[in-house]
């Protein structure tokens, strides 16, 4: 239905987007994964005509946007990463404020602005000023704003930045029930892997402007296949016994967070003895060590030798 052809964007010296493919059908939601400045509100902002590419073509239904923007951007509503509402307005006034935009009027307008607070949960807030909102409260209202022409396709960047955890499950939940129920097509920019491990259907991974990897969960995770992926827990880690780990020749990847280390190791090797004998050595107390099930946070490691988010 939407796709990107070989896109690249240049601003000046840097090169945001490379070669770029990407396609979205009908009724999926698809997750844009990447960490900051991997290009993905460069990407999402080519796929909604917001600017042009340096090289490649966008395609609607087959023919290019490009040129004619205007049969995509009927389609399309754009949730952006900035909140962009009236604080002095009341929900309820935004929405009817850029409805007109839309050039809703009357009791259409009106019916649709119910059936959006509804959909986001603000009826009873209403009449409330969005300067009295939560930063969770505000992104719903953003959501709605974009939701108002009905669109077919929803373009979301990274919606739930600096939410609390509550209003971002609220949100998850809203991105699902839309596609479930009003079939409504989404794509969803984030660097919170368990979002997109949880919301989308199939997913592209950018780092540096590259696109790395794409394809459904599943797909992803069996670039890991040939590896293992290891846990090891601990309360506290000794700067040698990290070094040592990284040294390691059978240690492809080595990700050290607070109370977790995360290797890649090649399937065939074991080395949890070795392992336990090094903690013995810098005098590290073991709670676990155990092989897990690799997540799209551990296919980035492996792909880059970075973590998704620092
Ligand atoms: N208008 C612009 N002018 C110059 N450089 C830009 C512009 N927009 C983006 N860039 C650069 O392009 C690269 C990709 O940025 P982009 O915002 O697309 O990344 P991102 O993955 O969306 O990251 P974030 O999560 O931080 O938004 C970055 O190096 C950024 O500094």
């Amino acid at each position: 239905m939407l796709e990107l052809i070989d896109i690249s964007k240049r601003f000046k010296k840097t090169e945001a987007v490379k070669s770029l493919n990407m396609f979205i059908e009908q009724g999926e939601i698809v997750g844009l994964l990447g960490p900051n400045g991997a290009g993905k509100s460069t990407a999402i902002s080519i796929l909604s005509t917001l600017i042009e590419p340096t090289e490649g073509d966008v395609r609607f239904l087959k023919k290019s946007v490009l040129k004619k923007p205007s049969p995509l951007r009927k389609a399309i509503g754009v949730v952006p990463q900035e909140i962009a509402l009236y604080t002095q307005l009341s929900a309820e006034e935004n929405l009817l404020f850029f409805g007109r935009i839309y050039r809703l009027k009357g009791s259409n307008l009106k019916q649709r602005v119910n059936e959006i607070l509804e959909q986001i949960g603000l009826t009873e807030k209403r009449k409330a000023l969005v300067e009295s909102f939560s930063g969770g409260m505000k992104r719903r209202l953003n959501i709605g704003v974009a939701m108002l022409h009905n669109p077919k396709i929803l373009i979301m960047d990274e919606p739930t930045v600096g939410i609390d955890p509550q209003s971002r499950s609220y949100i998850l939940e809203t991105v699902k029930r839309l596609n479930k129920e009003n079939q409504m097509t989404v794509v969803y920019t984030s660097h919170y892997m368990e979002e997109v491990d949880y919301l989308c259907d199939r997913i592209y991974i950018m780092d540096q402007g590259n696109l790395i990897a794409s394809g459904t969960k599943e797909e992803i995770k069996q670039i890991l296949s040939s590896e293992n992926t290891i846990s090891i827990q601990s309360d506290r880690w000794s700067e040698a016994f990290i070094a040592q780990l990284k040294e390691h020749e059978l240690v492809t990847n080595v990700h050290v967070e607070e109370k977790e280390i995360t290797l890649i190791t090649p399937k065939e090797v074991n080395l949890f003895s070795e392992i336990i004998s090094m903690t013995e050595k810098y005098d590290i107390t073991l709670r676990s060590l155990h092989v897990k099930s690799p997540t799209l946070e551990d296919v980035f490691l492996h792909l880059t030798g970075r973590a998704l988010r620092d």
